[in-house]
């Protein structure tokens, strides 16, 4: 089983529209059709910015795809503030992040919450960038396998096989978000692999092996390479150095890099 690569440049809560539309544009010159089939590269702006990178990118039928950093778990009504699932179908997103450790900490995101936000996300055709990850804490104690297998069964309760197939999952370790301190290629297996033996023993190996894992945490262009050498890391959910659009586009170009 070859899976294809899945680079996504999670923005958080940077840049307007218009910065948002300059950042697409120069993404999109900087890489060319092969590389961009090769390896899929997707961008999470933020909801303000999406209708207008939805325009900049079928404008110019540019093989990048978008999707958002959020959603509520409803379907409509009276929630002051919060966008459906069918909101961002609409504007043709094709992907959304749940479970992010800055909702779950900022927000008081549980388990259950993020369940129901898979849910409305396979809901509406949109494929959830599902994070999990342990903070320093854990880090320490050891029981950074078992936590991360913990909010994986908890965000994925009540699915079927089919559905679990759709979803990527980002394995983020909090201490590694924005820190500079990058997990080690082998801390990412070790979780990534983790993950995958657990979907195979819940879902069957089929499934396990159509599922792709990205690793989250300070990934840059000069440590990608040897993250992406990992047998059971199959992308990267990229915050700061997807703000750059060159650096973005050299870690969709990871195969081209030198490993030294
Ligand atoms: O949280 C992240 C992506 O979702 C990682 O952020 P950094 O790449 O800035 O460490």
């Amino acid at each position: 089983m070859t899976r294809r690569p899945i680079m996504a440049g999670n923005w958080k809560m940077n840049l307007n529209h218009l910065e948002a539309i300059l950042l697409v544009q120069k993404l999109a010159a900087s890489l060319n059709e092969q590389q961009l089939t090769d390896v899929e590269a997707v961008v999470l702006p933020a909801f303000t910015s999406l209708r207008s990178v939805q325009t900049a990118i079928d404008g110019d039928k540019v093989l990048i795809g978008y999707g958002a950093q959020d959603l509520s778990p409803y379907t409509g009504g009276a929630y002051t503030g919060d966008i459906s699932g069918a909101m961002l179908a609409k504007l043709g997103c094709g992907y959304v992040v749940i479970g992010h450790s800055e909702r779950r900490e900022y927000h008081n995101e549980d388990d259950a919450l993020v369940n129901a936000k898979v849910k409305a996300a396979l809901a509406n055709d949109l494929t959830p960038i599902l994070c999990v990850g342990e903070g320093l804490e854990i880090r320490e104690a050891g029981t950074h396998v078992a936590h991360c297998g913990s909010q994986l069964d908890g965000a994925l309760d009540g699915l079927k096989a089919e559905q679990v197939k759709n979803i990527v999952i980002a394995y983020e370790p909090v201490w590694a978000i924005g820190t500079g301190k990058t997990a080690t290629p082998e801390d990412a297996q070790e979780v990534c692999g983790s993950i995958r033996e657990r979907l195979a023993e819940k879902y069957g190996a089929e499934t396990a092996d159509a599922v792709r894992i990205q690793y989250g945490g300070s990934v840059k262009a000069a440590n990608i390479a040897a993250i992406m050498a990992q047998p059971d890391v199959d992308g990267a959910l990229i915050g700061g150095a997807s703000l750059d659009a060159e650096e973005f586009a050299s870690i969709v170009r990871f195969r081209e890099h030198v490993q030294r």
